[in-house]
């Protein structure tokens, strides 16, 4: 078999990998891109953006079902017919990424389909073609779902992200194992849809990453939807037949006619031939410098990097890899004001770290918190006004190294906090801001005067 020569091979087209590939073809590079599944990768077909299509119609209904008291009446039936022909038909194609792979060879990158393997330094071999990367190899490889194991739950139908998204009925009820992001997102969106939702996470509270007090929020606005919460609660083993899965735990026994497990995700490492280059691929990340530089002449990105499982955090590391590829000068990576929204609702918007991080780090922390329905805009909101604003403060340098939005918008809210923590600005200077009246943002203001004097850990 001949070896073709190229100037970098990406292996794994997910949104980082498959923005480089591009730039770096527009550089002028001969650039070779390997994707066993779809250009894109997960985001597009079943994460990111079919998801908050999901989020998007149940937060309509969500409205609708607010009017009465507020508005007048309102009746309101849910369909999912429309919300899985517009995730079929607007978002994914029928799950073809013919458009995607358009646009990339429009670029000028070469598209091999397949599964993508480092057979030696600096060699890739995919679809039986084996390349020689004379500038390097760049690797976006993703995740997978990862199912614990579970007595009895190998060989059941049940669902991830991936069966979820492609749901053409909305169940009448569901089990979601796992109440981190991709649990509590599906859970609302269904149960709004009219679907029985139960939610067993085996930890002490929901969405575990973010501010203790975030988790406990929503299990309250959870139960009130109807949404049953079990936190604490290990599954012990999962028996399916014709009526559907019944889950076991130490407690009880809860039925579902679909099983949601949304435990986590595994990085997609395993026959990537990552000792070639030597590094493991039975890591749970692939450990990078500040240049996303793995090995000689490998870069990593994205979701196998362990930064921060997000689109965002894939494009940001993205243009730090294209960067180092092409030798131009340019900042190293930063992870102290990396931003995350859980499309819940209320939305959960945080950035850099929470109190418990930062003590962890035996930072001098402070920290002022403020509840939505207390500022004027929460108030006038009235139904649908949960929620909070914390900031944590590094008491000597008087700037924020982390904050986290509960509440309407709060993702958008969030950007204002990103820019502080991000550009370090210090909290004197955002007193001396001038917030919008009656805005939800303007709660900042109330959380700044909140920041009280707490000592080191
Ligand atoms: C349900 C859900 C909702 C989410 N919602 C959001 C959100 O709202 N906002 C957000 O920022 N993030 C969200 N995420 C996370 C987001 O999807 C990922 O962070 C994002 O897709 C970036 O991943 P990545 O760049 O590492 O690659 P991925 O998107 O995982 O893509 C990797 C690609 O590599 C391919 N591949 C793997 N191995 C090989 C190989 N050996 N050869 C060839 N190809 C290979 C795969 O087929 C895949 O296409 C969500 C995740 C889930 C599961
Ligand atoms: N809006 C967004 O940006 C968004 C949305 C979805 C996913 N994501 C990304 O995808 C990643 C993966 O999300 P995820 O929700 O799959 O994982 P996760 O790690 O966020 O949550 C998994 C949860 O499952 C629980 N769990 C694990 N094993 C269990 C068991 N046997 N029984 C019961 N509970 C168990 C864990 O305690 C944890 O709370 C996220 O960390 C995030 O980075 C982002």
């Amino acid at each position: 078999m001949s070896t073709e020569e190229v100037d970098v091979v990406v292996i794994g087209l997910g949104p980082g990998g498959e923005d480089a590939a591009g730039r770096l073809a527009q550089a002028g590079l001969n650039v070779v891109g390997v994707e066993s599944r779809l250009v894109g990768g997960e985001c597009p077909y079943y994460a990111c953006v079919p998801t908050k299509m999901m989020v998007r119609a149940a937060g309509l209904l969500a409205d609708g079902r607010r009017i009465p008291g507020m508005a007048g009446q309102a009746d309101v039936r849910p369909d999912w017919t429309p919300v899985a022909k517009r995730i079929r038909d607007e978002a994914t194609a029928s799950w073809d990424d013919t458009a995607a792979a358009d646009r990339l060879t429009g670029k000028g990158v070469e598209l091999v389909r397949g599964h993508g393997e480092i057979t030696a330094p600096g060699e890739v071999t995919a679809a039986g073609r084996t390349f020689r990367a004379r500038r390097g190899i760049l690797l976006n490889t993703g995740t997978s779902p990862a199912a614990p194991p579970i007595d009895g739950l190998d060989g059941t139908p049940y669902w991830t992200n991936r069966e979820a998204v492609q749901a053409e009925q909305a169940p009448g009820s569901l089990l979601v194992l796992g109440g981190g992001v991709v649990g509590v997102e599906l859970a609302q969106v269904f149960a709004r849809f009219g679907t029985r939702v139960t939610i067993v996470e085996a930890g002490d509270r929901l969405v575990a990453a973010e501010e203790p007090e975030a988790g406990e929020l929503l299990a309250q606005v959870f139960e009130r939807e109807g949404i049953t919460v079990r936190t604490g609660a290990k599954a012990t083993g999962v028996s399916h037949d014709d009526g559907g899965f019944t889950l076991h735990t130490a407690d009880e026994d809860l039925t579902g006619d679909r099983l949601l497990v949304a435990t986590g995700r595994r990085p997609n490492l395993k026959g990537l031939g990552l000792a070639a280059v030597g590094l493991d691929e039975h890591a749970r990340a692939v450990e990078v410098d500040a240049h996303m530089r793995a090995a000689d002449g490998v870069w990593a990105i994205g979701d196998i990097t362990g930064k921060g499982a997000f689109t965002h955090m894939s494009l940001y590391e993205a243009s730090i890899a294209v960067r180092a590829i092409l030798d131009e000068e340019g900042p190293a990576a930063s992870y102290r004001a990396v931003p995350r929204v859980t499309f819940t609702d209320p939305e959960i918007g945080s950035v850099g770290l929470t109190e418990a991080q930062a003590r962890d780090q035996n930072l001098p922390v402070r920290t002022g918190t403020t509840r939505i329905a207390d500022s004027t805009r929460g108030w006038i909101q009235k139904v649908d006004n949960d929620g909070f604003i914390k900031l944590v403060e590094h008491a000597e340098w008087g700037t924020l190294v982390g904050a986290t939005v509960m509440g309407p918008a709060a993702g958008e809210i969030l950007a204002l906090l990103t820019l502080a923590v991000h550009a370090e600005v210090p909290t004197t200077t955002l007193r001396q801001m001038i917030y919008a009246y009656p805005t939800f943002h303007r709660a900042v203001t109330s959380a700044l005067d909140a920041l009280t004097a707490v000592s080191k850990a």
